[in-house]
């Protein structure tokens, strides 16, 4: 019997892989420990939330413009479904948890971007401007898959969803599972656009948006940490 040839690895692994140190650096920042144990500053976290609104505001756009992108109708749904996910699942949780935090929502539209959430947001935007429907769904890819991921490790770790714990509600969502659904999805969609856009001449430019992105992240975690406007 012919042996089965090994599948190829995700593309999604293979950004990963290729990035070790940057992808760390984003998915096991400080900020992500200390709403593990529960330390992180509250005046942080609000004002990571305040800035995590706009981003995702933005971030909603960069979903749009995938659509405009897409090739076919069956492209133009999945981004769609991406879009939807944002502007109707997580905005609302935003929404609540902001509410729960203070901070009306109206008060968070009104509030200025930091530095951080223009630099990361303009530069998925600008990438997919630029770029192709790949270059686009890979600098979109370290914040849908990744906080699917840090959602699953915090909720491995004790405490993190104890009572007393005030950052439970945000890892109780990322750790859902409607949010890891449509982490599963990204990665999918990563992968049918890889099996005809991608070649190999065409992986390192690819991993270039994959580490600026994560880089980029940590940006954020880091904007969060230290209240930078
Ligand atoms: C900064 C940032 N990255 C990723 C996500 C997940 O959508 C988010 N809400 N915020």
């Amino acid at each position: 019997m012919a042996a089965v040839p090994p599948s190829p690895p995700a593309l999604f692994d293979r950004l990963v892989a290729g990035a070790p140190t940057d992808w760390a650096a984003y998915v096991e920042h400080a900020f992500v420990g200390g709403m593990a144990d529960g330390t992180l500053p509250q005046a942080c976290f609000r004002h990571y939330l305040v800035q995590d609104y706009l981003f995702l505001s933005h971030f909603a756009r960069a979903y749009a413009l995938a659509i405009y992108k897409g090739r076919d109708l069956r492209e133009m749904r999945a981004a769609l479904g991406g879009l939807k996910a944002i502007l109707d699942v997580e905005m609302d949780l935003h929404v609540s948890l902001c509410a729960g935090w203070g901070l009306p929502a109206d008060e968070v539209e009104q509030a200025a971007e930091a530095k951080a959430t223009m630099a990361y947001t303009r530069y998925v935007l600008e990438t997919g401007l630029r770029g192709d429907l790949l270059d686009l769904h890979v600098a979109l890819s370290p914040c849908v898959i990744g906080y699917a991921e840090i959602g699953r490790r915090l909720s491995a770790l004790p405490g993190a969803l104890d009572a007393a714990n005030p950052y439970r509600a945000w890892t109780a969502e990322y750790a859902g599972e409607p949010y890891q659904a449509v982490a599963r999805a990204a990665r999918d969609t990563l992968d049918r656009l890889a099996a005809d856009m991608m070649t190999e001449a065409r992986f390192p430019r690819l991993l270039t948006i994959f580490r600026q992105a994560c880089r980029l992240e940590a940006d954020f975690w880091q904007m969060g940490m230290t209240l930078a406007e």
